[in-house]
């Protein structure tokens, strides 16, 4: 496969033969009767979890894999790592096709699965590194200072000969890290890296991929928080129904939909003639207007139809009406807003 990402996935998919319900035993003597069911074969369907995928990360680059659950995330992680056969398309890691040479596929990357953290419990961290240094074939030599190195990295150490079991979540998922980084591999594939973290861990961990994103290491992650891949991602893939319906860097996404900007504006008294305002701010949108009895003042959201116009307009238009401006705010489209627009529906449905 041509181009020089490290992760690379052309026209990948993956459908699933799924049993559907099997009908009752009167529906199948129905069927027997018009010979149109011999009443013995389990029904089944095809469900396509992962439709014609094409991406690629190249070194230094974090792609996001944006969408709700049941899109198709982790079937299409588990393609690139090997774990899941595709059913057509191919894909490759540092040059190496996973299907045609999986082990050298596997010794470029570095893998943490969403939920199943494939930690030994009743190890301590540091006995479940050398374990997994040793099945990930590091060269016996270098395995304790590899251990010691990511334990270090990973702010282990201190912890490092107590029981995993007696890990709290963050430190769990830093050990799953630690276990992926053991061999250096240049890509690493992240499902849901921070599930389940309170911020601070999550905040540490976020800190830790942008370093190894400098490293020059090419990082796939998925997530479905919005602020995350806002703040992690060069580029964003929104993935839906299997399909990635948009990629691109988050704030080209989000220009996309410059309409939805919206301005507020808090002005002081109560009782404004609002329809005289509508008329002078012409084709912007007054959308809302409250008013805070105890605070005497009134809060008015303002969208531009076509996302372009100037500040000063609205500026113009308050301070020609002689309004008392208190307060001025703008608020960009959010990721959020951009995945509404693509898939019809919101994030967290
Ligand atoms: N082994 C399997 N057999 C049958 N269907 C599967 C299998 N694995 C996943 N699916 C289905 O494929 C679809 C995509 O699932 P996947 O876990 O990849 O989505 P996801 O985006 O990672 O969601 P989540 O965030 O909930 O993990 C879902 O409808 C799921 O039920």
């Amino acid at each position: 496969m041509s181009g020089d990402g490290v992760i690379v996935a052309r026209d990948l998919t993956k459908r699933f033969r799924r049993r559907v319900a099997r009908p009752s035993r009167l529906l199948r003597r129905l069927g027997r009767r018009r010979g149109s069911d011999d009443g013995t074969a389990a029904p089944s369907e095809w469900l396509v979890a992962v439709d014609s995928v094409s991406l690629e990360v190249r070194p230094g680059e974090v792609l996001g894999l944006l969408g709700p659950n049941g899109a198709g995330k982790s079937t299409l992680i588990r393609m690139l790592s090997t774990l899941v056969e595709p059913s057509s398309g191919r894909a490759a890691i540092c040059g190496h096709d996973v299907l045609e040479a999986p082990a050298a596929a596997r010794g470029c990357l570095g893998v943490v699965m969403a939920g199943e953290r494939h930690l030994y419990w009743k190890l301590t961290g540091r006995e479940n590194l050398h374990y997994f240094a040793t099945l990930y074939r590091v060269p016996a030599r270098a395995i304790p200072g590899r251990v010691e190195a990511v334990l270090d990295r990973l702010g282990l150490t201190a912890r490092a000969d107590e029981l995993v079991e007696r890990y709290s979540t963050g430190m769990r998922q830093r050990l799953s890290l630690a276990r992926a980084l053991l061999h250096d591999p240049p890509a690493l594939l992240l499902d849901e890296p921070t599930l389940g973290l309170d911020p601070q861990a999550a905040r540490t961990l976020r800190e830790l991929v942008l370093e190894l994103k400098a490293e020059g290491r090419a990082i796939l992650l998925t997530t479905h928080y919005m602020e995350e891949a806002d703040f992690l991602c060069d580029r964003v893939a929104i993935i839906d129904h299997g399909r990635i319906v948009a990629c691109d860097t988050p704030s080209a996404l989000k220009r996309r939909l410059a309409a939805h900007r919206l301005f507020r504006l808090e002005v002081a008294g109560l009782g404004h003639d609002l329809e005289r305002l509508r008329a002078r701010l012409g084709d912007l949108r007054l959308a809302s207007a409250q008013e805070d009895q105890e605070a005497s003042v009134t809060r008015l959201t303002l969208a531009f139809p076509d996302g372009r116009r100037d500040v000063a307009d609205i500026l113009d238009a308050v301070f020609a009406e002689g309004l008392h401006l208190l307060g001025f705010s703008v608020k960009e489209p959010t990721l959020e807003d951009v995945f509404i627009a693509m898939t019809g529906r919101a994030l967290r449905d």
